[in-house]
């Protein structure tokens, strides 16, 4: 079995567990419920540099990337660098995560916010909305064509932005559909942790203009980035580049100045 299938059996009997604790009514109560939302993909396609800074503490192929960073000082120091959102892993078990660390960003800054999460229910949606967050992730190799567009769907009513996640021509082929409004190629396989640029390169084209095209994984260098541009992506996912230095916001701040150049 490969880790991406272990995550989604484990993440299953953790949200049919969380299900019978809370119930839906009580997150459509949470003030962040009614909370007008901001959006992601308009950001990224207004913006000439377009990152999504990640906080993300441990993952299953670094294992420990920084587990002394705090939320609130890294989402006021991506605020501060002129990122255009932020990603906030909300997975525990796996990425050392939290539902609170997007709370807290969401109290110390007005970015938008992505969940990044493995969402195989709808509940989770609800409970993204809840908790704050301006946009989710769905990703096209745990979902079927139909759970694609139910859930995208139901985030759409909630005026949550869509950022769909693929690794490859199967998988944008059965995703493209209007209530998605970013498309992302992640570069790392999340079956085996390859990473590899060249994907966002061989998908891009393959990609409709009218979702907002994001490179996800991978990214380490300006010249990267610049490399992607021509190939129509307006936004770039970063996570461990940043974080695995002392100072996340700091270093997201020297990259957009080398980038703005
Ligand atoms: O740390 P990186 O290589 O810059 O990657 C960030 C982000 O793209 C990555 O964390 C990610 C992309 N898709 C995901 C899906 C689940 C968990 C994590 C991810």
């Amino acid at each position: 079995m490969n880790i991406l299938d272990k995550i989604v059996i484990d993440k299953r009997k953790e949200v049919n567990l969380k299900k019978e604790l809370i119930p839906i009514q009580v997150y459509e109560q949470r003030p962040y419920f009614q909370m007008k939302t901001r959006s992601l993909s308009e950001k990224l396609r207004a913006s000439n540099t377009g990152i999504i800074a990640e906080f993300k503490r441990k993952s299953p192929s670094k294992s420990v990337i920084n587990d002394t960073a705090l939320v609130e000082d890294v989402a006021i120091g991506y605020e501060t660098a002129g990122v255009c959102g932020m990603s906030i892993l909300t997975d525990e078990v796996y990425f050392g995560g939290t539902m609170d660390d997007l709370m807290t960003a969401r109290e110390h800054s007005d970015l938008p916010l992505l969940r990044k999460e493995f969402i195989i229910d709808e509940y989770q949606i609800i409970e993204a909305k809840a908790i704050g967050a301006d946009a989710i992730l769905l990703i096209a190799a745990i979902l079927t064509k139909a759970e694609i567009k139910q859930f995208s769907e139901l985030a759409k009513s909630l005026n949550l932005d869509v950022l769909l996640e693929v690794h490859n021509e199967e998988e944008l082929h059965k995703s493209i559909m209007p209530s998605l409004d970013m498309l992302g190629v992640n570069n790392r396989n999340l079956k085996t942790f390859e990473v590899n640029l060249e994907i966002s390169k061989q998908l891009s084209a393959l990609i409709p203009d009218d979702f907002v095209k994001v490179s996800e994984s991978g990214i380490s260098s300006v010249e990267a980035i610049k490399e992607l541009q021509p190939y129509g992506y307006k936004g770039f996912l970063i996570g461990e580049n940043f974080m695995k230095t002392d100072y996340p916001g700091a270093s997201a701040t020297q990259f957009i100045k080398q980038l703005s150049k």
